[in-house]
């Protein structure tokens, strides 16, 4: 599992998000751009060309593997790769997750690259969702883990704006139960609650490593 430390501070920080984010804000465009678009055969074929030579480009110099999980000296976490708010990741809708006590909360809005049903959001994609946002309460600081997730689809949710919350129900030792629900302007779409458990390697004490 890869918790990196970066020597940087944090105009470097800044500069790489202005540098990164825009980048990947303009490939969430293409992919629903190119889910959409209706122009004729030779400008798919001319935009592929570009898109396949845009993406040798970035691949002349790049890392193994995945991002990671990299934090700066004072603090600072980077989850650029994540899949539900990494900045540099083009996947992610990206979600901006609120925090207040013991509840976190996100708006957000998903678009043609979410859909399942016709016009409404994948069902796992729900599950993405609330998995992170009942994982983000869960705790503020300990990189807890999902153990069980659960959820209620009570009616198909709709693509365009909607929210994710999640409160801590209870806490039983290395176990804090949260629930939480996705919904949209008409109320609940996804109820759910989840197990969050703090891994061995990050127990009081303990003397193993993240594997
Ligand atoms: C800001 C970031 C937000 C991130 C949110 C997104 C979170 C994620 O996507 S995490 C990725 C998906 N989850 C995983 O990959 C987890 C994989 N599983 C594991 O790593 C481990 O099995 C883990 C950490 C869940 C449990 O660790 P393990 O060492 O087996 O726990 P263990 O010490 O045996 O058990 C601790 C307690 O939890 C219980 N428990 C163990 N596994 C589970 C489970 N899957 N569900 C519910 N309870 C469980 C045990 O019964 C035990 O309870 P008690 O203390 O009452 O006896």
């Amino acid at each position: 599992m890869r918790f990196t430390a970066e020597d940087i501070d944090g105009h470097e920080v800044a500069r790489r998000e202005a540098l990164y984010g825009p980048l990947a804000e303009a490939v969430r465009e293409l992919v629903d751009a190119t889910i959409r678009t209706e122009v004729d055969a030779a400008a798919v074929q001319e935009v592929e060309a570009t898109v396949r030579a845009a993406t040798a480009r970035l691949r002349d110099r790049q890392i193994d593997g995945a991002f990671g999980v990299r934090y700066t000296e004072d603090g600072r976490i980077m989850p650029w790769g994540n899949v539900v708010i990494g900045l540099r990741n083009p996947i992610a809708p990206p979600l901006t997750v609120h925090r207040e006590r013991d509840r976190c909360w996100s708006e957000f809005t998903l678009g043609a690259a979410y859909e399942g049903p016709p016009g409404h959001v994948h069902g796992g994609i729900c599950a993405l969702v609330l998995d992170h946002v009942l994982g983000s309460a869960s705790s503020p600081e300990k990189p807890n883990f999902t153990g069980t997730l659960t959820l209620r689809y009570r009616r198909a949710t709709p693509l365009g704006p909607l929210r994710a919350e999640a409160r801590i129900d209870r806490v039983d030792g290395v176990k804090t139960y949260v629930v939480g629900a996705l919904s949209d302007s008409d109320g609940v779409t996804v109820e759910a609650e989840g197990v969050f458990i703090l891994p061995v390697w990050a127990r009081e004490g303990s003397t193993t490593t993240p594997t």
